[in-house]
């Protein structure tokens, strides 16, 4: 109506203008998330404009009723007065409201820009370690990199320095998680699986084409946009696939990590992402995952994992063709596993479907292919994220900084797409990819061609704000710390790819990257018949347990569905708005904690499977036995530690020492074995003894290790 009846302003009020409009029809609780100073200045200038719009049409047309009569009704004052007074931050150009989701070490909080009114996410991070630095500039880099409707765009990257936070300003994605979205429905239909499923390889395939893997693809990185759009996020564990080169480094989440990963041996990255989307589709389509980590030890789990194994519910009908595509993507041995080629003409993939996923999504990208940036007009999208080589800091730069112009000691982290290459033999694969002149270049494959407005699906989704009901006929059966992250101290470390020629791979520096992992200590537990086969998932499957609370899950702040409950509640309490802000501020937080708690470090993992915490492995313990002759001594702890190690290099076991408890695994042609070998007191006595302790792997393949162990010893 403004546009209609009132001369638009001049261009530079445009933007002012688009605000006033948002902040117009905003609702209360987006509102509170913005300064208040800053509104009342506009909103006075909003008056003041529409004032002297009306006197310029009445001067012009000399009829002040017309004008009067459309004119934009009054600015409601008591709106003004309402807007709690809630203290709001700021970042760059964005007003930061709620948060609306978390990670291991980051924060998503909700962002407006200032001028345009444009809704961003602000993914805020406070690195401490180099290590976790480096991570978040690959993520930028990379992001920067990715111009793709199914991936999340990055906006901008903003570098508090006086707060040491590293602020990623990237798309907002209104609909949460397809974790979320699964859980409120159960499971997805084959045809609604199809359809995200094909999105997600349009991603992949534009991803692996451009040389980037995932490595840590799960269901709370797939976001569901208000469309039902997917949007792939969370490239922190990404990586630049250099062919040649095989990757170590310890990361990704347990559920979703393919056994290479898990048992720590060099991997292709394209080969772990297409084990993850492996697993994503077999949640997608049942409901539940193939394994499940629990509290307790379980190691049945990581045996059947680690063979690739894994059972259908019965009671969840499903084609044998999609069966027949997680068989072949959820593959022990990455040589064997599914290409990605081989997926996206796989015949359950295009079932309804004129073409594969990526040559439909170029289709319908070709006619556009200028990738517009929704913030476009007011961020300028070359600008380059900067790395100050000197002071090894992030700058942000602006058009109009001279940093822009001349950048002598300033290395945009990657080059752009577009147009771009990447030069294999530029930098050692060891050495950090973000770091210096060691950047990649870029020489294969080109982009395709990208447009923004291109809607990939017909179909109708409900957005969880209409699924709260479906919420109460929950049957999803997920469980807590089924989803969980593994993240080793050297996750997403620079140097974790490694190849045989080159020199600096066979550094000592190269090799350590994943030596702190522990991957035997991941014990999922779970479904235990063989791969394809279908079981009752009511015994051996992962069950919802209720004493944890998973339907605050789906009413998490960031589902439309608790939008639309915190909108209505927002409404309700414009008496009392800053007291009833504050319960809902309390609300969402709890609503965070619950989301967080789905999300584990590896130290958590550890101590969980364990169940044992540091001290106690760096105490002797003191226990009565059993022990037999054979596994109690006089000799020193000092002393046996020695032999143990000795023996254990000997006989090409690999350990690794946790105060006086040694983590093996040995690995064979026909079983994996991981056992801890523990020195203790005997109690009573003046020996010590050694205690064996089965993780994982087969109890004959265990006890012939153990006897080795012993026989060798020869304590
Ligand atoms: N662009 C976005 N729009 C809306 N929500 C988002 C967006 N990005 C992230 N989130 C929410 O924030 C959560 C955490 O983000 P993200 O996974 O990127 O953080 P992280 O610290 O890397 O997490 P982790 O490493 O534990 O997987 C996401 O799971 C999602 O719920």
């Amino acid at each position: 109506m403004i546009r209609d009846t009132c001369q638009l302003p001049p261009h530079h009020h445009q933007y002012q203008y688009q605000y006033q409009y948002q902040l117009i029809f905003t609702k209360r609780e987006e509102m509170a998330a913005v300064d208040n100073s800053y509104i009342d200045i506009h909103l006075e200038s909003i008056q003041e404009e529409n004032h002297s719009c009306n006197n310029n049409n009445n001067t012009n047309n000399n009829n002040s009723s017309s004008c009067s009569s459309f004119s934009t009704p009054p600015l409601p004052t008591a709106r003004r007065v309402v807007i709690p007074k809630v203290p709001c931050k700021r970042i760059g150009n964005y007003l930061i409201g709620k948060t609306i989701g978390s990670g291991t070490s980051s924060k998503v909080k909700i962002g407006t820009h200032v001028i345009t009114g444009k809704r961003v996410a602000v993914k805020i991070t406070k690195p401490k370690r180099v290590k976790e630095r480096k991570e978040i500039e690959r993520e930028i880099s990379i992001l920067k990199l990715l111009k793709h409707n199914h991936i999340i765009q990055l906006f901008e990257a903003i570098y508090e320095e006086d707060r040491g936070r590293i602020c990623l300003v990237l798309e907002y994605i209104s609909g949460g998680e397809l974790f979320d979205y699964i859980v409120a429905r159960g499971r997805l239909s084959e045809k609604e699986a199809r359809k995200f499923f094909r999105q997600i390889l349009s991603g992949l395939i534009y991803c692996h084409e451009n040389m980037v893997c995932h490595r840590d693809l799960k269901l709370e990185n797939i976001l569901v946009d208000d469309e039902g759009n997917i949007k792939i996020s969370d490239f922190g564990y990404s990586n630049i696939i250099r062919p040649g080169c095989l990757m170590s480094t310890f990361c990704g989440s347990p559920v979703y990590a393919p056994p290479e990963i898990l048992l720590e041996k060099k991997y292709n990255g394209n080969e772990v992402d297409i084990w993850s989307i492996g697993v994503i589709l077999y949640s997608m389509v049942t409901g539940q995952l193939p394994w499940s980590l629990t509290d307790g030890v379980q190691v049945e789990g990581l045996d059947r994992l680690l063979k690739g194994e894994f059972k259908y519910p019965s009671n969840v009908l499903l084609t044998n063709e999609v069966k027949e595509l997680i068989n072949r993507m959820i593959v022990a041995n990455p040589a064997q596993r599914i290409k990605l080629s081989e997926i996206k003409n796989h015949s359950w993939v295009n079932k309804g479907y004129d073409m594969t996923p990526d040559d439909e999504y170029n289709a319908k990208n070709q006619k556009n292919n200028s990738y517009s940036n929704p913030l476009s007009e007011c961020v300028d999208e070359n600008m380059p994220i900067l790395i100050d080589a000197a002071q090894n800091r992030y700058v942000k730069v602006s058009k109009n900084s001279s940093l822009y112009a001349s950048t002598p000691n300033l290395m945009p982290n990657l080059p752009s797409p577009r147009g771009a290459s990447i030069s294999v033999n530029s930098a050692p694969c060891g050495s950090p990819m973000l770091s210096g002149s060691s950047s990649p270049t870029l020489t294969t494959p080109p982009l395709s061609p990208i447009a923004m407005n291109s809607s990939t699906s017909n179909s109708t989704i409900s957005s969880p704000s209409s699924t709260s009901s479906k919420i109460s006929l929950f049957h999803g059966l997920f469980k807590k710390k089924q989803l969980t992250r593994l993240s080793s101290s050297n996750n997403g470390a620079d140097a974790d790819q490694q190849c045989n020629n080159c020199p600096s791979c066979n550094s000592s520096t190269s090799a350590t990257t994943c030596q702190s992992s522990t991957s035997a200590n991941t014990t999922p537990g779970g479904p235990s018949s063989p791969k394809g086969s279908s079981g009752s998932s009511g015994a051996s499957s992962p069950t919802f347990n209720s004493s944890y609370n998973n339907l605050e899950f789906n009413n998490s702040p960031s589902s439309p569905s608790s939008s639309s409950s915190s909108s209505s509640s927002s409404s309700a309490s414009s008496g009392n708005g800053g007291c009833c802000h504050h319960q809902q501020q309390q609300q969402q937080q709890q609503q965070q904690q619950h989301k967080q708690q789905r999300r584990f470090s590896l130290e958590d993992i550890f101590k969980a499977i364990k169940g044992k915490s540091k001290s106690k492995t760096e105490k002797l313990r003191k226990i009565k036995g059993p022990f037999t002759h054979g596994t109690t001594t006089s000799l020193s702890p000092a002393d046996i530690i020695i032999q143990i190690e000795n023996l254990l290099q000997s006989l090409g076991i690999k350990y690794q020492t946790n105060g006086f408890v040694f983590e093996c695994k040995n690995e064979d042609q026909n079983d994996i074995v991981i056992l801890e070998i523990e020195i203790c007191r005997v109690s009573g006595m003046d020996l010590f003894g050694l205690k064996f302790r089965r993780t994982c792997g087969q109890l004959n393949s265990y006890s012939s290790v153990c006897k080795l162990v012993i026989e060798s010893l020869q304590l």
